[in-house]
């Protein structure tokens, strides 16, 4: 039975040896090892169980589940496990997956901040006062949505789609305020830009509140721009968003004067316009925006919103909605506020608590959602341009420990790979971009979509194939390479090319190569060529030091259309 059975499953993985042989090579080599312990746990768990079996035997039918269990498992490890490990082992560059960093560069993001914690309505009785007084506290605000620039990110490959902040918590009773949502903080890499297409525009915050300057009240919403004159009709409004590339400041106040604010504004982004005590307060304050917004203007992009360029850099880019009232609030602040507010109103109504509109009070307001692109523009010391196959790649791993996916087709590089120079006292980073042909601006090859990795780059290489045109090969010669790369980065943008730079003459060890880099020589005046061999890693510590003296600004040699000779 057992022989048959093992018979069965040997037939079974011999029939779909082709397409587990397929999974295998596109496993990475941290998941085979991965499966490899599985396996190993296994067999551990099947001879756990013969030994358990000694001491408490079985039943017939319990025996008969563990035979198959153990069958099966053996099978996997007989022939799943000696072949992960062979294949781990037979080639290195199956390795490759894991060192590799394909960059991710432009990512669409869905934001939501923690909704507002509800108010509590709830009384306390005493001996003396057997109908109670009102001791809610108020909800407490949600959480915001910030993002922050961190060196240590690369690209945007680690963020999630759908970033969701926490509520606020909710009001209790002695007059006990929610707890806040916490922040939800996403770390994104320097030199972010911000598109946005949905939502508010996002606010950048300068100062962040260390932890003594927390108020303990910390009334929900104390978040404002400006308090200086509270009885000002022009409040600001946390939740708001409308305020354009303001700083928001964290203030300390008395948890009166917050409550006062608070109420104030509470009352204002509800528009309680369904009393009429609250319409006649607040006719004339009534921001307009709040009625005006176009659903249809929303759907545009707007773009270059706000870009994070700065180690540490923030930018709040959905606010937690406030938190509702308590009935102690709606009751004692908000009878004062609204009689402050009344002021020398002539037809001074007579508030009373049945006015005001508890149930839209006490419930917390939403957090704010936005729709966002975010854009990586690199900011690379040294980006490597170049036709496809020139040898970038290959030269970005020779240069550093970068591992890019090489192969002897074009357009293997798909998106732009990072690799750090180091040097003893100095590092650079360096940029492959994808290969450019001759009318990539009209969306020929990749198109130039990543050329704005080199918007920020400090230095151009340029990288070319001595090796393109000998031998019946149907390539360009590496003066016409240079033409068509510089025309290209015109075409993205004007100036694009005029910054320092220096040629990579590669493949110098093809035959007859020797001879077009003379050519090549004599035909490009005023920038240094550099010959390697980027298979070989020949002639790269002198491509390193030509690198660093134009990173450090010791030499400026640009190149330019003028100074190629062309045929
Ligand atoms: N003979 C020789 N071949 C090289 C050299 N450098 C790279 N190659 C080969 O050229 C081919 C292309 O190399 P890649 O590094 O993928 O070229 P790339 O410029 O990144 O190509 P794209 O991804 O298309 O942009 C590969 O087959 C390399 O082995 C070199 O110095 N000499």
């Amino acid at each position: 039975m057992k022989k048959k059975l093992i018979t069965r499953l040997t037939a079974l993985n011999s029939a779909a040896g082709p397409a587990w042989i397929d999974i295998m090579n596109n496993m990475s080599a941290y998941n085979k090892f991965k499966w490899c312990l599985v396996f190993v746990v296994r067999i551990a768990f099947i001879e756990m169980r013969i030994t358990a079996q000694d001491r408490q035997p079985l039943s017939k039918f319990q025996m008969l589940v563990f035979q198959a269990r153990a069958i099966r498992h053996a099978q996997m490890c007989i022939f799943r496990c000696p072949f992960m490990l062979y294949s781990c082992t037979r080639n290195s560059s199956k390795l490759a997956p894991l060192q590799e960093r394909k960059m991710r560069d432009r990512v669409k993001i869905f934001a939501k901040a923690g909704d507002g914690g509800d108010g509590c309505s709830s009384f306390r009785r005493s001996q003396r006062d057997r109908h109670g007084r009102p001791d809610g506290g108020n909800g407490g605000r949600g959480g915001d949505v910030i993002l922050e620039c961190s060196p240590r990110v690369w690209d945007f490959s680690g963020l999630q789609h759908h970033i969701i902040a926490e509520k606020g918590g909710l009001g209790s009773s002695k007059n006990k305020i929610g707890t806040r949502g916490a922040d939800k903080v996403v770390h994104v890499p320097v030199g972010t830009v911000l598109h946005l297409v949905s939502g508010d525009i996002p606010s950048e915050v300068e100062i962040q509140s260390s932890t003594d300057a927390v108020d303990p009240w910390e009334i929900p919403g104390a978040l404002v721009d400006d308090l200086s004159d509270p009885a000002d009709n022009s409040i600001s409004y946390a939740t708001s968003g409308k305020a354009e590339g303001k700083t928001i400041h964290s203030i300390g106040c008395t948890s009166s004067q917050s409550a006062q604010t608070y109420v104030e504004r509470s009352l204002k982004s509800r528009q309680v316009a369904s009393t009429n005590i609250s319409s006649q307060l607040f006719t004339s304050d009534t921001n307009p925006e709040f009625g005006t917004e176009d659903v249809g203007e929303k759907q545009e992009i707007l773009y270059n919103v706000a870009e994070l360029t700065e180690e540490g850099q923030r930018i709040i880019i959905a606010r937690g909605g406030d938190g509702g009232l308590g009935n102690f609030s709606m009751t004692k602040d908000l009878r004062k506020t609204m009689t402050t507010k009344l002021g020398d109103c002539q037809d001074k109504p007579n508030l009373q608590d049945s006015d005001i509109d508890c149930s839209s009070l006490s419930a917390g307001l939403h957090g704010s959602e936005i729709v966002l692109i975010l854009e990586l523009k690199s900011i690379a010391d040294v980006s490597f341009v170049g036709m496809p196959n020139a040898g970038k790649s290959t030269l970005l791993g020779a240069i550093s420990r970068a591992k890019p996916a090489v192969g002897h087709y074009a357009f293997t590089t798909l998106r732009p790979n990072l690799g750090n120079l180091n040097f003893d006292d100095f590092s650079i980073t360096v940029a492959d971009i994808p290969g450019l042909i001759k009318g990539a601006h009209q969306n020929r090859g990749l198109g130039h979509a990543f050329l704005r990795h080199i918007e920020r780059t400090k230095v151009l290489a340029y990288v070319v194939d001595l090796a393109a045109a000998l031998g019946g090969r149907k390539g360009i010669p590496p003066w016409e390479q240079l033409k068509d790369l510089i025309l290209e980065l015109e075409y993205h943008q004007d100036g694009l090319s005029n910054r320092p730079s220096l040629i990579v003459a590669n493949k110098i060890d093809e035959e007859g190569a020797e001879e077009v880099y003379k050519e090549l020589k004599g035909r490009v005046q005023g920038v240094p060529i550099f010959p390697v061999c980027a298979v070989l890693e020949e002639g790269i510590p002198e491509l390193k030091a030509g690198l660093r003296l134009l990173v450090n600004g010791e030499m400026s040699s640009r190149l330019c259309l003028d100074q190629i000779l062309l045929a």
